[in-house]
C-alpha cells in the first residue's frame, strides 16, 4: 500500500483531528503503564487438572496480589481458593453455614473480591479493564469498581450489593469477579510446547487455550505429531496410536476425538498376543484400567510399533538426505538368528514377534495394513475438533518465538561440540541455528497446507522433527524406541543429548545464540523439553540467568524423576521468576484443606526500573503507530 493510501485510510478511520489527538494520549499513556505479567508454562502432558490449576492460580501470582492489597488480619488462603473455585468453595460453604450467615459471607466477599479486582486492574487502561470484564455483570463490577475506594458512596456501594444478594446474584457475581482476577492477573500466555501425549486430556487443555484471553505455544516434539498426523503423515498417526496405548488413552482419540480405532484393534487382535514389554504404563495403584482393556492396549501398542518401523524404513529409504540409515531397524534385523548389530554389538532380540512381516522386504506393508492406514487417515482428517484444535496450534503456534527480549524454544537450537550451529543439508542446501528453525516452519505449514499428500518432503520433515538429529524439538542423536522394546541391554537404550544441552549452562553460548535471533543478550533462553531432576541437584536456571528451563515435568508419569510437579515462570514489570510446583492431588483437596500446588519461588532477573509498556513487542508496536498518528494529526 502506498504511503499517501495508508494516511488516507487512517484519516477516514478516525474522521476528526480530534479523535486522532485523543487516540495519540491514549497511546503515550499506555506506553507509560508496566508492562502486564507473562506466564510461561511447558510440558502439559495431557495433564488437564494440574495446568487447569495453575492457570487458576496465575502460579501464585492471584496469592501475591492478596498479600499485597489486603490487611494481614484476612484469611488470604480461603479467599485464594474462593478466586480459584468459586462454585466449589460456596457450595462447600453453604454445607457449613446457616443461610443468615450466607449473606453476611457474601456481602463480605464481594467487597474483598471487588477490592482485590480494582488492585488488579490498576496497571491496565481503563477500556482493557472494561473488555477484560464478563458480559453479564460488566456495568455492575464497573460501577462497584469506581464505587469501592470512595467513601462518600459508602451507602450506594452496600445497597447494590444487598439487592445483588437479596435476587440470588451473589454465586454469579463471586463467580464473574474471581474469573476477571484470574484474567487480570496474567495478561499473556506462553506454552513452551508438549501440549500432548502421556496424560489422559490434551484436548480439554486445547479447548481451555482456545479460550483464554491471549496465548501463544511454541511447538513441542509431541505436538509435531499430532499436527503431523492431521497433515497426512501415515507413520506419525501410527506413532501417536502407539503413544497412546502405551499410557492408556486411546478414549482421548476416540471419545474425545471421534476417531475410529475398531480396524487397527481389530487387526491387533487378530495376529497378535500380549506381551509384559507391551503392557500399558499406570500409574501406581490406578484400577480403572480392566484386564480386557489392558489386553487391548497391549496388543494395539505391538501392533503400531512394528507398523512404525515398517513406515520409518520406507520414509528413511526414500529420505536418503535425513541420513537416518542406522535407524531402518526391520532392514537390519538378521532374521535367521534374531539378532540385531547396532555400533559393532550383536544383540539378541527379545519379544519381537512380527506375525505381520515379510523377511524377505520387511518394510513392505501388508494390503490390509495399507487399507487400515487410509481408514485412520480419513477419520484423522475428518474429525472436526481435531481440525479445531490443529488449527489453533498453526495458528497460534511456532517453532520458538522471540517475545520481549527471550527466546522460547521447546527443546533446542542444534550445537556442534565446539558450540558451532549443527546444520541439515536439504536439496543441495545447508540450514543452521535460526534459517534452520525458520526453514522448519516454513515446511511445516506447508504440509499442513497439503493434507492430501502423504510422502512429500515437508511431511517427511515433520517425522524427522519428532526423531531427527538436527531437529530442533528433539535435540538427541536418535530415538531407541525399537531397542527399548526388543533389546534388554539397556546401553542400547540410551539417547544422547545434543551438545546444546551440555553447552547451554554456558553464558557466552546463551549470549551467541540470542545475537543470532537478534535478541538482547541480556535476554533469556526458556526451554522445555527435558526434566529438571532438581533432586538429583539440577538447577533450572542456568548461564548466569541466561536460560532457563521450565519443565519440571507435570506429567505425571516422569514425576519419580524429578521430584516435582513442573516449573512455571512469571516474567513482570519487576523481572523474572520461576515457580516450582509440587503434585497436584484433586479440587477437592484444594476446596477442603486449601491446598495450593505452588511450593516455591525463584528469582531469575531483577530489573533496576520498572519494565513500561514502551519496552515490549507491543509497545514497540504501539510507537509506531503513535507516530504515524502525529504524522496524520499535522497533516491533517
Ligand atoms: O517414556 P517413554 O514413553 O518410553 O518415551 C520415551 C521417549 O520420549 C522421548 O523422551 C520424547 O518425549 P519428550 O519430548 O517428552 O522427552 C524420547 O526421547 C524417548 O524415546
Ligand atoms: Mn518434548
Amino acid at each position: 500500500m502506498s504511503q499517501d493510501k495508508y494516511y488516507q485510510l487512517l484519516r477516514e478511520n478516525y474522521g476528526s483531528r480530534e479523535a486522532v489527538l485523543t487516540e495519540i494520549i491514549n497511546l503515550e499513556a499506555i506506553l507509560q503503564l508496566p508492562k502486564g505479567t507473562e506466564h510461561f508454562v511447558s510440558d502439559i502432558h495431557g495433564e488437564f487438572n494440574a495446568f487447569d490449576h495453575v492457570l487458576r492460580n496465575g502460579s501464585g501470582s492471584v496469592k501475591e496480589k492478596l498479600k499485597e492489597c489486603l490487611e494481614d488480619d484476612i484469611d488470604i488462603n480461603e479467599l485464594a481458593v474462593l478466586i480459584y473455585y468459586p462454585e466449589e468453595k460456596i457450595l462447600q460453604v453453604k454445607e457449613e453455614i446457616s443461610p443468615s450467615e450466607l449473606s453476611d459471607w457474601y456481602e463480605k466477599n464481594i467487597m474483598l473480591l471487588t477490592r482485590v479486582t480494582n488492585y488488579a486492574s490498576r496497571k491496565y487502561t481503563r477500556s482493557k479493564v472494561r473488555k477484560a470484564l464478563p458480559q453479564r455483570f460488566s456495568y455492575i463490577i464497573e460501577e462497584l469498581l469506581t464505587e469501592v475506594s470512595d467513601q462518600d458512596k459508602y451507602e450506594y456501594y452496600h445497597a447494590i450489593i444487598d439487592k445483588i444478594i437479596e435476587l440470588n446474584q451473589a454465586p454469579a457475581l463471586i463467580h464473574d469477579l474471581s474469573e476477571t482476577i484470574q484474567r487480570l492477573v496474567v495478561d499473556h500466555l506462553h506454552v513452551v510446547g508438549d501440549i500432548y501425549d502421556r496424560g489422559p486430556s490434551p484436548d480439554l487443555i486445547m479447548d481451555r487455550l482456545i479460550d483464554y484471553h491471549s496465548v501463544d505455544i511454541q511447538w513441542g516434539n509431541h505436538d509435531m505429531v499430532w499436527i503431523a498426523a492431521v497433515s497426512g503423515s501415515l507413520l506419525s498417526i501410527i506413532n501417536l496410536i502407539r503413544i497412546s496405548a502405551r499410557y492408556a488413552n486411546l478414549d482421548t482419540l476416540e471419545e474425545g476425538y471421534g476417531i475410529n480405532l475398531r480396524p487397527i484393534v481389530e487387526y491387533a487382535k487378530k495376529y497378535y498376543e500380549p506381551l509384559d514389554v507391551f503392557a500399558p504404563k499406570l500409574l501406581a495403584g490406578d484400577n480403572s484400567v480392566s484386564e480386557t482393556e489392558k489386553r487391548t492396549l497391549n496388543l494395539v501398542q505391538q501392533t503400531t510399533a512394528i507398523l512404525q518401523f515398517k513406515l520409518e524404513g520406507q520414509l528413511i529409504t526414500r529420505r536418503k538426505c535425513f541420513k537416518m540409515q542406522d535407524r531402518a531397524m526391520l532392514s537390519k534385523v538378521n532374521y535367521e538368528d534374531n539378532t540385531i548389530e547396532i555400533g559393532g554389538v550383536c544383540y539378541e532380540l527379545k519379544n519381537f514377534s512380527i506375525p505381520t512381516v515379510d523377511i524377505d522386504d520387511p518394510c513392505k506393508l501388508t494390503l490390509e495394513e495399507e487399507a487400515i492406514l487410509e481408514k485412520l487417515k480419513v477419520s484423522f482428517q475428518s474429525s472436526d475438533r481435531l481440525r479445531k484444535h490443529m488449527d489453533f496450534l498453526m495458528e497460534k503456534g511456532s517453532m520458538y518465538l522471540c517475545y520481549n527480549g527471550n527466546l522460547l524454544i521447546h527443546g533446542c537450537i542444534p550445537l556442534h561440540e565446539n558450540g558451532d550451529y549443527k546444520s541439515l543439508t536439504l536439496e543441495g542446501r545447508h540450514y543452521s541455528g535460526k534459517d534452520l528453525l525458520d526453514y522448519f516452519e516454513r515446511q511445516v505449514r506447508i504440509s499442513y497446507r497439503n493434507p492430501q499428500v502423504t510422502d512429500d518432503i515437508p511431511t517427511d520433515l515433520m517425522w524427522y522433527l519428532w526423531t531427527g538429529e538436527c531437529s530442533s524439538l528433539f535435540g538427541k542423536d536418535a530415538m531407541t524406541t525399537f531397542e527399548r522394546y526388543y533389546i534388554e541391554d539397556k546401553a542400547t537404550h540410551e539417547e544422547v543429548k545434543n551438545s546444546y544441552y551440555k553447552l547451554r549452562n554456558e553464558e557466552d553460548v546463551c549470549r551467541y545464540i540470542l545475537r543470532t535471533f537478534e535478541l538482547p543478550e541480556s535476554g533469556h533462553i526458556i526451554n522445555g523439553h527435558t526434566p529438571v531432576k532438581e533432586k538429583d541437584g539440577e538447577n533450572p536456571i542456568k548461564a548466569n540467568g541466561h536460560l532457563v528451563v521450565i519443565d519440571g515435568g507435570f506429567a505425571k508419569a516422569y514425576q519419580k524423576q524429578t521430584g516435582l510437579a513442573g516449573y512455571t515462570l512469571l516474567s513482570n514489570s519487576y523481572g523474572i521468576q520461576l515457580a516450582a510446583h509440587q503434585p497436584f492431588t484433586s479440587i477437592e483437596d484444594t476446596i477442603k484443606n486449601g491446598f495450593d500446588i505452588l511450593s516455591t519461588k525463584r528469582l531469575v532477573d531483577k530489573v533496576d526500573q520498572r519494565t513500561t509498556v514502551s519496552q515490549t513487542n507491543i509497545g514497540k508496536r504501539l510507537i509506531q503507530e503513535r507516530e504515524d498518528l502525529e504524522e496524520l494529526y499535522l497533516n491533517f
